[in-house]
């Protein structure tokens, strides 16, 4: 492991958030005991987790009828890497529903028993790294005083949380058959939210009443999401950890192609010549905007 900024952890080639990962849960990952009806959101940081999160939870627990009890969504599917509650939520009862960044190489091996699920969402990378700027640089500060021209480099060059976009997608994809995944687009969910709702739900064998769909999906747009403090991180980020300034919030648009008004025709040039070396051999598909 090595430290090359304050908050980056790197271990075996990934970079992690270094405040809240534990350096003995990453050696014991591997070994980590899966269970057959464990689910986890799987993504790059800035692809949809949240929402996913939110959906998972609300299929999960009480998707058909008005959430009443004051439970964060991150309560109910927390993160598997990082300790961002006390609690020990990874010896909760089943069925457990956990969220992650890992890569492909890093998660538990026995994942690969095709019987607990995963859902990996992507997102545009262009829209992902204007995200991540934002959230970086404005919501908690990671990087203050950098600018899109630095940020990008960091995002290219992999010295990000997440490390390379391009690793992390690209060895999901290629060991998706190691897996029971279901792959789920950030722009597919925005064009069609009720579709992504119901793909998911088949996926994890989940039966849903109409009133269930319905109750859902509405609350699962990123207006309710935004005005619940319990879909969103901003009170957790701000009062919990202390770390939230008090510009920009988590969910910040919830768009698709808020990039056009961040890079310039130049970093889009070189940023499609870059997507274009590193992903010509892959079939997936990319939307970039949504007019
Ligand atoms: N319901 C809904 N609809 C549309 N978009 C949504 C929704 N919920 C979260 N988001 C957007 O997802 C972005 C945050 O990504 P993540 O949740 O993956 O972030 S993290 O990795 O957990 O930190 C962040 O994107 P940007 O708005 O572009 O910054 C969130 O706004």
């Amino acid at each position: 492991m090595d430290n090359k900024d304050t908050y980056l952890l790197n271990f075996k080639g990934y970079n992690f958030e270094s405040s809240f990962v534990d350096a003995d849960f990453l050696e014991y990952l591997d070994d980590f005991e899966i269970r057959d009806d464990d689910v986890f959101i799987i993504t790059f940081p800035k692809s949809g987790t949240t929402w996913t999160q939110q959906i998972l939870s609300l299929i999960y627990f009480e998707g058909h009828r008005n959430r009443t009890e004051d439970l964060a969504t991150l309560d109910r599917v927390p993160f598997f890497e990082y300790k961002i509650r006390k609690t020990d939520f990874l010896n909760r009862p089943s069925p457990r529903l956990f969220c992650s960044h890992l890569p492909y190489y890093l998660v538990p091996k026995g994942l690969k028993n095709k019987k607990a699920k995963i859902i990996y969402v992507y997102r545009n990378p262009k829209d992902v790294m204007t995200s991540f700027f934002h959230f970086s640089n404005v919501v908690v500060r990671l990087e203050p005083g950098n600018d899109m021209e630095h940020f990008m480099k960091r995002f290219l060059d992999g010295n990000v949380v997440g490390s390379r976009w391009f690793d992390h997608i690209r060895g999901w994809y290629e060991h998706r058959h190691d897996f029971s995944i279901l792959f789920m687009m950030y722009e597919e969910m925005k064009k069609d939210l009720r579709s992504s709702v119901l793909k998911i739900s088949r996926f994890l064998e989940k039966e849903l009443s109409e009133e269930d769909v319905e109750a859902i999906v509405k609350q699962a747009t990123f207006q309710n999401m935004k005005s619940d403090p319990r879909a969103n991180y901003d009170e957790i980020l701000k009062y919990e950890f202390g770390k939230r300034t008090d510009e920009g919030h988590f969910l910040r648009k919830g768009t698709v192609g808020d990039w056009k008004h961040h890079l310039t025709v130049e970093q889009n040039e070189r940023f499609d010549k870059i997507f274009q070396r590193n992903m010509k051999d892959l079939p997936l598909k990319f939307i970039w905007d949504l007019n």
